[in-house]
């Protein structure tokens, strides 16, 4: 066990209350019994969670589920679980599912940590996404970034051979971090020789939008499992 969730361990989020708007609350109550997993300690049944066998895609960290659900609809083969623990996030992209018309993607409000460590079974992923995870940039709450040596080896035992994991960031020396992180995973393999170029399907975020009005770089890492 690489992580132990019933042991103390420092998160990568915070709680924060966030104010819900009609429109979400409404999208939860309305289309959560639907399209929302319960997080459980057993391990989750994707041909039973979306009625068909098809790769699955893990998103953690969705934020508002804009990208979640532009990519969802762009692939329609693949079946994606996005994982987020804020509400107000979670009922935005229940919306976006429902004015969408998507079948094929479903969300988990619970720490991804916990749901990779309880649900989701070794060698299962298709590919995963993390997309512009908290940089948590003051030096003292480094420790909190969610890309980290056994992270990452989670997360490679969960994919299957060949399965990607794409990450993002508009946080130079965090992506500077990830690209060690990553590159020092015996079990993955880089695609590039270093960042990669950004994957087409992966659209614009609120926040790369605002890390560029910064002045932010952009960089994009994708590796595949050996
Ligand atoms: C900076 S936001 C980026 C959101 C989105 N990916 C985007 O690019 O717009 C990071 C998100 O990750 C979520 N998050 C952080 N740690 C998490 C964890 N352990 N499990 C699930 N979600 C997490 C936060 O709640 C937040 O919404």
């Amino acid at each position: 066990m690489l992580y132990d969730p019933t042991e103390h361990r420092i998160r990568s989020f915070v709680t924060r209350a966030g104010r819900l708007s009609t429109a979400q609350a409404r999208a939860l109550e309305e289309l959560g019994p639907q399209f929302l997993i319960e997080y459980s300690k057993a391990p989750l049944d994707y041909e039973q969670a979306f009625g068909r066998k098809a790769p699955v895609v893990l998103e953690i960290g969705f934020g508002m589920g804009g990208t979640t659900a532009h990519i969802a609809q762009a692939m329609p083969d693949k079946d994606f679980i996005g994982v987020e623990v804020h509400t107000p996030g979670v009922g935005s992209l229940l919306k976006l599912i429902g004015e969408q018309g998507l079948t094929n993607l479903k969300a988990i409000q619970h720490d991804a940590v916990e749901v990779l460590n309880q649900m989701i079974p070794d060698g299962s992923l298709h590919g995963v996404h993390i997309f512009f995870p908290d940089p948590w940039h003051k030096a003292r709450h480094n420790k909190r970034r969610l890309i980290q040596g056994p992270f990452v080896k989670l997360l490679t035992q969960k994919l299957a051979a060949g399965g990607y994991l794409h990450c993002a960031t508009d946080w130079e020396d965090y992506a500077v971090q990830m690209l060690e992180v990553l590159g020092a995973e015996e079990g993955l393999q880089n695609t590039a020789d270093g960042y990669a170029p950004q994957p087409a399907y992966r659209p614009l975020t609120k926040f790369e939008n605002r890390g560029i009005k910064l002045g932010h770089g952009v960089w994009d890492l994708v590796f595949t499992k050996k």
